[in-house]
């Protein structure tokens, strides 16, 4: 095998790109038929989010405009520390805005109930969360989350914007890391 291949990394496939499309697709006319004559801010949570965002943006009928915030709470292990980090925020004012905030996994939930209490706080209309993955075995918080994709195993996933040590997150599938890699 090529010593740079990275399906060497991977224990199993979880999510397979025609899955995750399929599941994208489905979100997106979901979120289409709720927010119905109604504009929609949808907020992509870096560095995660990037690929559900471009893909779910792409498949979204409705009028959006689309913002970025970069929030940390992983750093470079596999662990959330529990201390969100702002590295970048919004340029938009969320005044009276119906807002959707798009991230590619809810782990201990941590990140996006630190992140949803901040952006409501800021005055909008609304604000709902979809989220690619959920993995409901690892919640440390209840939250109300409007859009799951998929319920996921409580292990380490990586693939489509999740990463491990920046890595990994080119890939077009979800999988979970052999041992090897991280431990
Ligand atoms: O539910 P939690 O346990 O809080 O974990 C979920 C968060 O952790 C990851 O982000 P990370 O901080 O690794 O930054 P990244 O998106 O740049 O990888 C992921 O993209 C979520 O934002
Ligand atoms: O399982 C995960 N994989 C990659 N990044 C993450 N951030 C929280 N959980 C995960
Ligand atoms: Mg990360």
């Amino acid at each position: 095998m090529d010593s740079n291949d990275v399906s060497a990394d991977l224990a199993h496939v979880l999510y397979t790109k025609e899955e995750i499309d399929a599941k994208v697709a489905e979100l997106a006319a979901q979120i289409d038929k709720d927010y119905e004559g109604r504009d929609l801010l949808v907020v992509g949570v870096l560095k995660g989010a990037v690929m559900i965002m471009a893909d779910l943006a792409r498949a979204l009928h409705s009028h959006v405009t689309m913002d970025w915030m970069a929030v940390s709470s992983y750093g470079s292990g596999t662990t959330s520390s529990g201390v969100v980090r702002i590295l970048k925020d919004l340029d938009t004012d969320l005044m009276g805005k119906h807002v959707l905030i798009v991230e590619d996994i809810i782990d201990s939930g941590l990140t996006l109930s630190w992140l949803k209490s901040n952006l409501v706080s800021r005055g909008p209309a609304s604000v709902e969360i979809c989220t690619l993955l959920r993995k409901p075995e690892a919640a440390k918080v209840k939250m109300d989350v409007k859009y799951v994709g998929f319920d996921c195993p409580n292990e380490f996933v990586v693939g489509y914007g999740l990463d491990f040590s920046e890595k990994y997150r080119n890939l077009d599938f979800i999988g979970t890391l052999a041992p090897h890699v991280y431990q």
